[in-house]
């Protein structure tokens, strides 16, 4: 299979529809509608109603409406046609069947359409990947963070970034090149303070709390406590549903059970977990091992201690009190007279509520603490947020090399210039410039067929 058969797929989501719309791109477009419709071609960009019958059994399949975009302006930057047909069933068999009968025409791989936009330089990688979540985008949020990222805030940020490393590997160069008096000496000089300052630029761009992977897969709230806390019963309350078995008898949980919530155009993903103890059966000390899995990644922790017992803290709770945790006094029902008195667990978390699940006491400001919490992890940056490991993995791999270039500074130019050099196609990988080959089938693997 080469790059310039043509290709088509239904665009449009599966499913009866009102329309749905076939998408054809490559340099045999035109020539499938011809074969369909028997007219002249369409004016570019111009929508035309035209009447489609298979070609070799001339069976009528639809009066659809027909667009063509000319190489190279547009999605693809090859030819496309796109069939806006109406979206039944056999309509679909029929106009698929009557594709398959043309010459030189495949059906397309999942994100190939995209991948050929890349390939043909209307969408950097960083932007597909924006395409990408865009289409998945479930949240207000997501949909900003994608839009922003399809837009090319990604790809000129990095791509920032590069211009200025590239900009200083012509001034180390130069100075290899030339060592003596044809260029101004302390040109190696100002360069090395600019390449700390880029390094520390990016060194503090990831310092981010994961914010856009989170933003992009949902923000990971975890439940954790001992048996009986009331741990899915907060789930229960906490999304509104009967998701998790409730009962008095402790380790009723075993397995993780997520529940994905939107919280204010913020997604969520909040976690129960099983309760945290000596285990006594081997399958409960499965679940307790998966709840720490869970708690060790979370982006934020619900330590859940019950008021009957306050202030005293199992141990098994206590080591997750951290910065990322709100503690969670429960069943505070049952203890009559209940205030919270002074206890070092409640320093150097990001808070705590005290609440009741059977009588809704303090739910609300229980609400409105984790909300707080997450606005305030999500809240845009001064700068776009990277939002895939891929991204991160290739920053780091930058830091490396501007690391090892300081190291080489004062000792050897030419290793320092190399040094840079990997800097920049580390950061090139990122938006696709350099090096990406192998990584491409990774990338678009993930997308939706028609896109
Ligand atoms: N019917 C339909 N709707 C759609 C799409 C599509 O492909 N078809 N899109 C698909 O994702 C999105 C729109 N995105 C598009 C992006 C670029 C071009 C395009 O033709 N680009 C040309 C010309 C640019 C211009 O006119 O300014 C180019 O880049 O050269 C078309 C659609 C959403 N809606
Ligand atoms: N009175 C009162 N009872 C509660 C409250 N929350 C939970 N319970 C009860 O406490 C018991 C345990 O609740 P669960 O939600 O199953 O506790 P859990 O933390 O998930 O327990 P495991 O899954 O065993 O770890 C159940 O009988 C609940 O009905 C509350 O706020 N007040
Ligand atoms: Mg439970």
């Amino acid at each position: 299979m080469t790059e310039t058969e043509t290709i088509y797929a239904l665009s449009s989501g599966a499913g009866m529809a009102g329309v749905a719309v076939i998408r054809l791109s490559g340099d045999q477009a035109f020539k499938a509608l011809h074969a369909l419709d028997g007219m002249a071609e369409p004016k570019a960009r111009m929508a035309t109603l035209r009447e489609l019958k298979d070609p070799v059994t001339g069976a009528r399949l639809d009066n659809a409406l027909v667009l063509g975009f000319k190489a190279p302006m547009s999605f693809t930057g090859e030819d496309v046609v796109e069939l806006h047909v109406h979206g039944g069933r056999a309509v679909l068999a029929g106009v698929f069947g009557a594709l398959s009968t043309v010459a030189g025409l495949r059906p397309a791989e999942p994100g190939e359409f995209s991948r050929r936009a890349f390939e043909n330089g209307k969408l950097d990688l960083t932007e597909a990947e924006g395409l990408n979540d865009l289409i998945h985008a479930q949240t207000a949020a997501q949909r900003e963070q994608a839009l922003q990222q399809l837009d090319g805030a990604l790809k000129d940020l990095y791509e920032g970034w590069r211009a200025r490393l590239i900009g200083h590997l012509a001034h180390l160069e130069a100075d290899i090149d030339f060592p003596d008096e044809d260029l101004p000496e302390g040109v190696s000089g100002a360069v090395l303070p600019q390449i700390l300052v880029l390094k520390d630029n990016i060194t503090q761009y990831l310092v981010d709390n994961r914010r856009g992977e989170a933003l992009r897969d949902g923000f990971r709230i975890v439940i954790l406590g001992q048996p009986n806390a009331g741990k899915s019963t907060l789930l229960n309350a906490l999304a509104r549903s009967d998701v998790a078995i409730v009962s008095e008898e402790a380790g009723t949980t075993r397995d993780v059970i997520e529940v994905s919530l939107d919280l204010g155009g913020y997604p969520v993903r909040l976690i129960d977990t099983a309760g945290l103890r000596d285990g006594v059966s081997d399958i409960e000390k499965e679940g307790i091992r998966r709840a720490e899995a869970k708690a060790a990644d979370a982006d934020l922790k619900l330590v859940l201690v019950r008021a009957d017992e306050w202030p005293d803290i199992p141990e098994a709770a206590k080591r997750w009190l951290d910065e990322k945790a709100i503690l969670l006094i429960t069943q505070v029902d049952r203890a009559k007279m209940f205030h919270v008195e002074h206890s070092e667990a409640l320093s150097g978390i990001a808070g705590h509520v005290t609440v009741s699940a059977k009588s809704g006491e303090g739910m609300t400001d229980l609400f409105d603490t984790i909300q707080h919490y997450v606005m305030g992890a999500m809240a845009p940056r001064e700068l776009p947020s990277l939002t895939r490991i891929r991204h991160r993995r290739a920053l780091e791999e930058t830091v490396e090399h501007l690391a090892r270039f300081t190291d080489n500074a004062g000792i050897d130019a030419v290793l320092a210039a190399e040094d840079v050099r990997m800097a920049a196609r580390a950061l090139g990988k990122i938006t696709g410039r350099v090096g990406v080959e192998d990584m491409l089938d990774v990338v678009f693997s993930d997308f939706c067929i028609g896109k």
